[in-house]
């Protein structure tokens, strides 16, 4: 076993101290049968024998010849019963069947035999063991109603010397795999008596289960050998027996005495196995070895890595019972204390780790109804495995405190306490682990197994410190002794147990006996191993030996258990036990988690359900933004392009529109400013004459209103304020200079809104195409209303690009046309200079009714037909040519710019249009000119 290396290994030869120890209580009188009911023995009061009652003589009482004559007489007087056997006796009874035999030979007398009822016979027909420690033999011994060791009187046993137990029956080396070989044994005993016991309907009640034994540690001076008659001693290990025959000599009988021959795995088989089995199975046990320094507790407790200890076989021995009991399932945590100078520490701690380590917080004993005493704050571990187990005692072990006294290199100076705490529960069969409507597992079962290796009793050093360690162990064993003295059934007013004469036991004198108070009182299965050791030297100590074997005697007398198996607890139920079962806790504690595991996982899915949607709904947003984009886009442009196409319209048909003087109708003219009037009615009046509508009717407006002053010429017009307008711009345009100027920052607004209209295009075309590109990114979108109207983004674009190039074409026009107004207006101007200087009567004439329009482009004052010379009409057409040649130049620059492109209808017609008002207006025939009604190309 690797972990057993991390034991600590005591190899300390030393000599127990020769000194007296501080006395333990006087024991009570040896009592026999005939005086004491307790100390009654099936065997017969005559030969019965005390452990500390003064021998009669030397004799040895293992005399055959009495132990039969005794046997007999006890089987025929009260059937196996001594008369007059004490309640207490017959309680110890009464558990003693329920207590697992150990795995030994039936060899040793049993005084519970004829106590629990069984004859005298059956005592005295006690089995010999046939074969060492195997299921079989244990089996028979228990179906033959052999009576267990455990728990006898108490007052001693008279043994036949012919009983004497089989040498082979407890072989030191029969133990030595007992981790793995012999605990199996002996468990497959144990489960036939659990299996018995858990069909019970009704679980028995053990009580009184108290073992105790008594352990000879080999002097070294013997070389080994076991001083079986060592000056006044004598020890019997099969008759688990140890005599003196000194000054209050007598036989000490006891549930087992080692011999300096058997080692650990013997004491553990005999003395704490069937223990820690029971806690196993929700008793409480106590086990702790008690003796002089220096006489092998430590040994007999922890071990060595070759011959582990009552701990680690334990340890080994829980694993071994939780392998073996599937239907159950357990959880095991550890805490390690020890008090050293009356003082409490707790050896887990991280600051009992290291000297650096900071002071330890306090720990104090409380009690409370269910837990008993216990220490707080005392750390716990949960361990899983032997190891894990054996690992963290040796870590405590190694905190604890030793020194080198007298008697001992490394005497343990404190008193120290391993606890393991065993929780255990049915188990839910696997089918129904995972569904939690199913079975419930039952409550919780909490034990605990205490086990302590006392500081040993010792004389006064003479280190000061020694001293000081050494009085405080003295007293709190002094106060264990008392107390073991002073134990019996008795209870006080209170119901406090109290000794015999109702005074109450002093457990808080110390906080040893604090700490095993409930284990004293009766709590839990007790197991006591007293240690001595003969010496051959002059420093006996036989008097710290008697009282070591006095203390057991009382401890075998006295201590009486009522040990129950632990309820189940409900972690659920609250209250301080209810909490500390951790089993009930962490299974609650699952059995949350996993709902909120399911919770979390349901959410999850929720959220992820969730998620989707709002990516989809994301999605369709932003294909629904996108659409909206798009739809705004194409009906931007559609207005721009519907707008724009107004404008062209308006340039082309303003002389239907005007004709009502609605030109605020038509958006691009209404804003016009105030300064622009005159050109708006300079449009107004290049539309009629180009549309011809009503003709006749509007000529006079202009002319009339403009040239002639008879009444009869301020003519009618349906729009009366327009022509007045019409007369106010016309009077502005008297030299014709002023219309070309109008009509050129006509254009040149128009321009503006051309540009504007351009940068607006190309704005949109951006985010055109930036959507175009997201869209594209994201993947092929559904089809749409809006998109279908422009499937294609790139079609889109490109008619985008087409409308630009074309508008900048226009602008291109533009240029030229008011290149071609300019020019136009120089030679206009040079024909009126030429005209004036040429034929003065030509600027005063005019021809009536020819044309108007010429009049109102400021060709010179308008006079009547009778008035104008012959060669005016000629300067005129010279005139006129100049214009024409103007027109002729616009035309074909129009033309030329419209050769080759495809244009659409509306914009061809609009040209055509405007191109025959800007002839018309150029045309001294015709009605009135207006070149900025008509740009050449209006895309
Ligand atoms: N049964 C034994 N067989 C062999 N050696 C033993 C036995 N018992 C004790 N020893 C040895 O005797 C020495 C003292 O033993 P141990 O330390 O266990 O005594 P102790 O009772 O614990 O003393 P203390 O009370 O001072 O701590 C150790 O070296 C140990 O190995």
């Amino acid at each position: 076993m690797a972990s057993t290396s991390t034991l600590p290994q005591p190899a300390r030869p030393g000599n127990p101290p020769s000194g007296s120890l501080p006395p333990l209580p006087n024991p009570k009188p040896r009592k026999t049968a005939s005086d004491t009911p307790r100390a009654a023995s099936p065997y017969g009061p005559s030969k019965l024998r005390t452990p500390s009652s003064p021998r009669p003589s030397l004799k040895s009482p293992l005399s055959s010849s009495n132990s039969t004559t005794n046997l007999n007489a006890a089987r025929s007087s009260s059937g196996g019963r001594p008369p007059g056997s004490p309640d207490r006796s017959l309680r110890r009874t009464i558990s003693i069947a329920s207590f697992p035999q150990p795995p030994k030979a039936g060899s040793r007398p049993s005084t519970a035999s004829s106590l629990s009822g069984i004859q005298a016979a059956s005592a005295s027909m006690r089995p010999k063991r046939s074969s060492r420690l195997s299921t079989g033999t244990t089996s028979s011994y228990r179906s033959s109603k052999t009576p267990s060791l455990l728990n006898g009187s108490g007052e001693g046993k008279f043994i036949s010397s012919g009983d004497a137990r089989d040498p082979d029956a407890s072989p030191g080396h029969s133990r030595s795999s007992s981790a793995q070989g012999s605990c199996s044994t002996s468990a497959t005993t144990f489960e036939d008596a659990d299996d018995a016991h858990r069909s019970s309907a009704k679980p028995k009640e053990i009580k009184g289960n108290v073992i105790v034994s008594v352990r000879v540690r080999p002097d070294n001076n013997s070389g080994g050998e076991t001083p079986r008659n060592h000056g006044e001693w004598s020890v019997d290990s099969r008759q688990s027996m140890i005599s003196y025959r000194g000054k209050e000599g007598g036989d000490y009988i006891y549930d087992n005495v080692f011999n300096t021959q058997e080692n650990n795995a013997r004491v553990y088989d005999s003395a704490a196995k069937r223990l820690v089995r029971r806690v196993m199975e929700g008793y409480h046990g106590t086990v702790f070895a008690y003796g002089m320094t220096g006489t092998g507790k430590t040994f007999s407790m922890q071990g060595t890595a070759t011959s582990p200890g009552v701990i680690p076989l334990a340890i080994t021995d829980i694993f071994s019972f939780i392998r073996e009991t599937p239907h159950r399932e357990f959880l095991l945590r550890v805490s390690y204390l020890e008090i050293y100078n009356e003082k409490i520490h707790d050896l887990l701690s991280a600051s009992a780790a290291g000297p650096g380590a900071g002071p330890q917080e306090e720990i104090k004993l409380r009690e409370d109804s269910k837990r008993g005493v216990y220490a707080t704050p005392l750390k716990e571990e949960i361990v899983q495995s032997p190891t894990q187990l054996l690992r963290v005692i040796a870590r405590g072990d190694h905190a604890r405190r030793t020194s080198s006294t007298q008697f001992n290199a490394r005497s343990s100076r404190s008193h120290a306490v391993v606890q393991i705490v065993v929780e255990s529960r049915e188990r839910v069969p696997p089918g129904n682990q995972d569904k939690r409507s199913a079975i419930t597992p039952g409550g919780v079962r909490v034990s605990t197994l205490s086990l302590i290796d006392l500081a040993g009793s010792e004389r006064a050093a003479d280190d000061k410190e020694r001293r000081t360690e050494g009085a405080h162990i003295n007293k709190s064993l002094l106060t264990l002794g008392n107390i073991i003295s002073g134990l019996s059934d008795n209870k006080d007013k209170q119901g406090n147990p109290s000794d015999r004469d109702g005074r109450h036991l002093p457990y808080r004198d110390s906080k040893l006996t604090r700490l095993l108070q409930p284990a004293l009182s009766g709590g839990s299965l007790v197991s006591i191993l007293c240690t001595i050791q003969f010496t051959s030297s002059i420093n006996s100590h036989t008097g710290e030996t008697l009282n070591t074997m006095k203390f057991a005697a009382r401890a075998k007398n006295n201590i009486v258990s009522h040990a129950k198996k632990a309820e189940e607890a409900y972690g659920g139920g609250g209250g301080d036990s209810g909490s500390r079962v951790l089993l009930e806790r962490y299974r609650m504690e699952i059995q949350a988690l996993r709902g909120q595991l399911d919770t979390q996982a349901k959410y999850q899915a929720e959220k992820e359900l969730k998620w989707d949607e709002q990516q989809y709904e994301k999605e369709a947003q932003a294909r629904h933004e996108e659409q909206v984009l798009e739809m705004q886009l194409a009906r931007t442009a559609l207005k721009e392009r519907i707008e724009h196409l107004n404008r062209l319209i308006l340039s082309s048909k303003s002389t239907g529109v005007n004709t009502h003087n609605s030109l605020s109708a038509f958006g691009r003219l209404s804003r016009m400013s105030a300064t622009d009037s005159g050109t708006r009615s300079l449009r107004s009046s290049a539309s009629q004459s180009t549309l011809g509508v009503a003709h006749s009717s509007i000529r006079p407006i202009s002319f009339m209103s403009v040239n002639s002053s008879e009444p009869s010429s301020t003519l009618h017009y349906p729009g009366g304020s327009f022509g007045n307008e019409d007369e106010e711009d016309l009077g502005e345009f008297g030299d014709g200079k002023a219309s070309l100027q109008r009509q050129v920052a006509a254009l040149q607004a128009d321009l503006g809104d051309k540009n504007r209209y351009i940068s607006t295009l190309e704005r949109r075309l951006l985010q055109a195409r930036r959507s175009s590109h997201s869209r594209m990114s994201v993947g092929p979108k559904p089809p749409s209303s809006t998109i279908s109207e422009y499937p294609d983004a790139s079609a889109l674009i490109h008619e985008k690009d087409m409308e630009i190039n074309e508008l900048r074409l226009q602008l291109d026009d533009k240029d030229r046309m008011l290149a071609a107004l300019r020019s136009a207006t120089r030679h206009r101007d040079l024909a009126a200079v030429t005209n004036e200087s040429q034929s003065p009567d030509l600027r005063g004439g005019s021809v009536a009714g020819d044309s108007p329009a010429l009049s109102g482009n400021g060709f010179g004052k308008i006079e009547s037909p009778s008035k104008r010379p012959l060669s005016g009409r000629s300067e005129r057409d010279d005139g006129g040519k100049k214009m024409d040649e103007v027109s002729r130049m616009l035309e074909e620059m129009i033309q030329g710019r419209g050769d080759g492109q495809e244009r659409r209808s509306i914009h061809s017609e609009s040209r055509r249009v405007s191109t025959s008002a800007q002839v018309a207006g150029l045309n001294p025939n015709a009605a009135s000119w207006d070149p900025t009604l008509s740009p050449p190309v209006q895309e």
